[in-house]
């Protein structure tokens, strides 16, 4: 009999890899209307299932049981068919209080908003109440009796010190959204984020960028799988099942964007780095020239400097929303914060720092023509490099050691 996962649309789920590398049995995606839903309850021919939006309510009908807590909840995400009997259990619960534990996000004695009053709040707030938060307000667009307003919380939450987001504001294809201005909270100290697509949102980016502990959503959907898989083998897994296979996912899923000087080997060595990652290679250059028609070079004579960066910038977006390639930037992309940011969405930002006196000039480099431009922008960019870069890769030895020095990179970022 089957396993798998119920919802209306699963083309973005991960679930069939997960589940295939923590158990032995096939997973299937299976999306249903709500019409089909019901005949597919009804006539139970699975062993197990997840369920997933919208019909995390809408199944509970269909259960013979509910534990207490999915019950409390008012959600069910894994049902088993106990000869013929249906079970219902929350397993986002214990996959929304890893990625606390893991990330290191404390909430007990304190103020946390959660954003969203969907199924994912529910299990977000029956979290954030077991491991003792002081107060939980929930957020939302509405007015409703038992939420705030965005504005009131402005106005009367700025205190609190725990932001969790789960609504889908700011996951794929709207990135550029933040469901929530982070400057109005003077305390704050964590911001989790269920949404995984990009793996850091900007709310996750925003939170970063203050300095404050932040979570994307990808570990919370590995570990929720793992608990599932528990339930539905009636079999205990050990919490690190959790990491090994959270960690190669996000190696794959993530881009790796090489930043750095013009003529520093972001080109040659990202090319190298993509065959060895089985990764797809870009170059924005590249692909700018593909738009623009004709050599940058030129393009820089005829149409000037920030008629180039507007397209760089368009085309960087463009690039950051997709995954699993190896990003060589031109060496201007620094200069413009929101390359950097669209970048670090699903990427990490290494810089190939290579010395000034060896990066290669001319070749069509408008700024860096000659050695003398090009120790010139060296020194003018190399607080930007260090500001944007997540790590270092020098590359003042053979193009090898450049390569191994960017591998060995990636791999310590994603750990
Ligand atoms: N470690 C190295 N040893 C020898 N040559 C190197 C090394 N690193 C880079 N190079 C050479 O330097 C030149 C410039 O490299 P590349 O074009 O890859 O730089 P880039 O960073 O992509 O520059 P741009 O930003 O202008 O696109 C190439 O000819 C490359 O082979
Ligand atoms: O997108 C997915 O694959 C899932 C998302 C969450 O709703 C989980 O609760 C569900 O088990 C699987
Ligand atoms: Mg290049």
């Amino acid at each position: 009999m089957r396993y798998g996962l119920i919802g209306e649309k699963l083309g973005h789920s991960f679930s069939k890899i997960i589940h295939e590398q923590l158990a032995d049995y096939t997973y299937d995606l299976i999306p249903l209307t709500r019409d089909e839903l019901d005949a597919f309850l009804r006539e139970k021919q699975f062993s197990a299932l997840n369920v997933t939006i919208p019909y995390k309510e809408t199944v509970i009908p269909y259960l013979d049981e509910v534990d207490s807590r999915a019950q409390k909840i008012g959600a069910v995400n894994t049902v088993v068919n106990r000869n013929g009997r249906l079970c219902g259990y929350n397993t986002d619960f214990y996959g929304f209080r890893y990625l606390l534990q893991k990330n290191g996000i404390d909430v007990a004695g304190k103020k946390a908003l959660v954003l969203g009053k969907g199924g994912a709040s529910k299990a977000v707030i029956a979290v954030l109440e077991e491991l003792g938060a002081s107060e939980i307000i929930t957020v939302y667009y509405k007015e409703y009796p038992e939420t705030v307003t965005y504005a009131e919380c402005y106005k009367n939450h700025a205190d609190a010190k725990i932001i969790v987001n789960t609504t889908p504001v700011g996951m794929y294809p709207n990135s550029d959204d933040c469901p929530i201005d982070l400057d109005r909270f003077t305390a704050l100290e964590g911001v989790a984020d269920v949404v995984y697509n990009p793996l850091r949102t900007q709310l996750v980016l925003e939170a970063e960028k203050r300095g404050i502990r932040a979570a994307g959503g990808l570990e919370m959907l590995v570990a929720q799988a793992k608990y599932a898989v528990e339930i539905f083998l009636d079999t205990h897994l050990e919490d690190a099942r959790i990491a090994e296979i959270n960690t190669p996912l996000l190696k794959e899923r993530s881009n790796l964007v090489l930043v750095g000087m013009s003529g520093g080997g972001k080109s040659t060595i990202g090319k190298r780095a993509a065959e060895k990652l089985g990764k797809g290679f870009v170059d924005t250059d590249e692909l700018i020239i593909e738009r623009i028609k004709m050599p940058i070079a030129e393009f820089f004579a005829k149409e000037g400097e920030p008629a180039f960066r507007e397209i760089e910038t368009k085309v960087i977006h463009e690039v950051s929303a997709q995954n699993n390639l190896v990003i060589a930037t031109g060496g201007g992309i620094i200069k413009n914060p929101l390359n950097v940011e669209y970048l670090k969405r699903n990427g990490r930002l290494i810089w190939l720092k290579r010395d000034a006196d060896l990066l290669q000039t001319g070749n069509g480099r408008p700024l860096a023509p000659d050695q003398a431009a090009a120790q010139k922008l060296y020194h003018e960019r190399l607080p930007l490099y260090s500001a944007a870069a997540e790590a270092i890769a020098e590359n003042n030895g053979t193009l090898e050691e450049g390569l191994s020095a960017v591998l060995h990179s990636y791999e310590s970022l994603l750990k």
